[in-house]
């Protein structure tokens, strides 16, 4: 879905934006601390209810303010989401209220692409496994209903190992009900995983090929327990040790990708820049993966030009322009924009920021 107009009020220092006429490409240039960030933020908190850079939504909400809301509009779509200081929120979709964040973020796939992306390979397996799951999520209609009850299966038994109850008969009996359902769910999420992983992995190959041609990469799924003996045996086998630890150890929530180059692992051998245009392999993927599902990602790039040389950066832009996607692009100087102008060759919108201001500028090419 492309957006074509965005309100933004009372969102860090960005006051009141209002910006119509949006393009497949949107470039936001100013000086560091103008607001540019923020931008991409609001579309992200509109999209996934969460902001990339703070877990606590009084950070983001203007200092002294109550709220903070974001609004588009796309062909069809009318998405708000209000958010309060006071931990509620409000989502509309067409002016009606919703209740789950989740209508919005099936309607909005988003990818953001910034500076932190290269941490997703070197910080644990989690942020790993929620990159597949975003592509589970947009891909497997089912799969979001199913990772529900599978955590709540988890939370339950996850209780009774920390909690066991003084009768040993009821005790057993509840955990193993819950192990039931967690094999039930945590089998069929691993099996869409891995068929996932099928249609993702050769796309994945396209990609590392044109961005790291001289590195052979591998893209593995490890689903986070032994598939030969089965999720509700390995519960079984594991009970004892789990209840040592008071956690569930083995499961589709440990699940992981695994990126391995000649040399090693990817996390271990590959320079910074080689790493975010590995990130951004897997990411350029999952949003082919989607086109071809007649899915348009929006792409947040911020920081566009960090760590990327000239022709990397060159490719990118025309990789996303080919693939569909509507961009907002950040990026500290004018210089840089002119530069982005000799490579695209879809419509273009400029804008620049200036103290939470921002006023749309020329764009030779459009
Ligand atoms: N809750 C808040 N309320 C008001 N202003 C805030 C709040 N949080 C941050 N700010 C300010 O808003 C601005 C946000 O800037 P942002 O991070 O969007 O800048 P940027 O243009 O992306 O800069 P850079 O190029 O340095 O990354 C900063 O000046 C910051 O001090």
């Amino acid at each position: 879905m492309h957006l074509q107009r965005l309100h933004i009020e009372r969102i860090r220092n960005l006051k009141g934006v209002e910006l119509t006429q949006l393009q497949p490409f949107n470039i936001f240039y100013g000086a560091n601390g103008s607001g540019k960030s923020s931008i991409l933020e609001a579309v992200h908190i509109l999209a996934t209810g969460r902001s990339f850079r703070t877990n606590l939504v009084k950070q983001y909400i203007q200092h002294s303010e109550l709220d903070g809301l974001v609004y588009a509009e796309a062909t069809h779509y009318r998405l708000g989401l209000q958010k309060f200081a006071s931990g509620e929120q409000l989502i509309r979709l067409n002016g009606d209220t919703v209740a789950t964040q989740s209508e919005l973020a099936k309607l909005l796939p988003i990818q953001l692409i910034d500076p932190d992306t290269i941490s997703l390979l070197d910080t644990g397996s989690k942020p790993r496994r929620q990159l597949l799951d975003w592509l589970m999520f947009h891909v497997e209609h089912e799969f979001h209903g199913l990772w529900l009850r599978y955590q709540r299966a988890l939370k339950q038994r996850n209780n009774l190992l920390k909690h066991p109850l003084g009768d040993q008969k009821l005790w057993l009996q509840s955990i193993q009900s819950w192990e039931h359902g967690l094999a039930e769910y945590g089998e069929l999420i691993d099996g869409l995983r891995e068929k996932v992983m099928r249609q993702w992995q050769p796309l994945f190959e396209h990609y590392r090929q044109q961005l790291l041609p001289q590195i052979d990469i591998t893209l593995a799924y490890l689903a986070g327990f032994d598939r030969e003996q089965g999720l509700a045996a390995s519960l079984v086998q594991h009970r004892n040790k789990d209840m040592d630890r008071a956690t569930t150890q083995h499961g589709p929530h440990r699940a992981d990708l695994r990126l391995k180059t000649p040399l090693g692992l990817a996390d271990e051998v590959l320079s910074r820049g080689q790493k975010k245009l590995l990130m951004v392999a897997l990411k350029l993927s999952q949003i082919h993966l989607l086109q071809d599902l007649n899915k348009e990602t929006v792409v947040l790039l911020d920081d566009f030009s960090a760590e990327l040389d000239d022709t990397a950066q060159g490719r990118l832009l025309s990789t996303l322009a080919g693939l569909n996607s509507q961009v907002f692009i950040t990026t500290l100087n004018g210089s840089a924009v002119q530069k982005m102008q000799d490579v695209l060759s879809v419509p273009a919108a400029v804008f620049e920021v200036s103290n939470g201001q921002v006023q749309p500028q020329p764009f030779s090419d459009n």
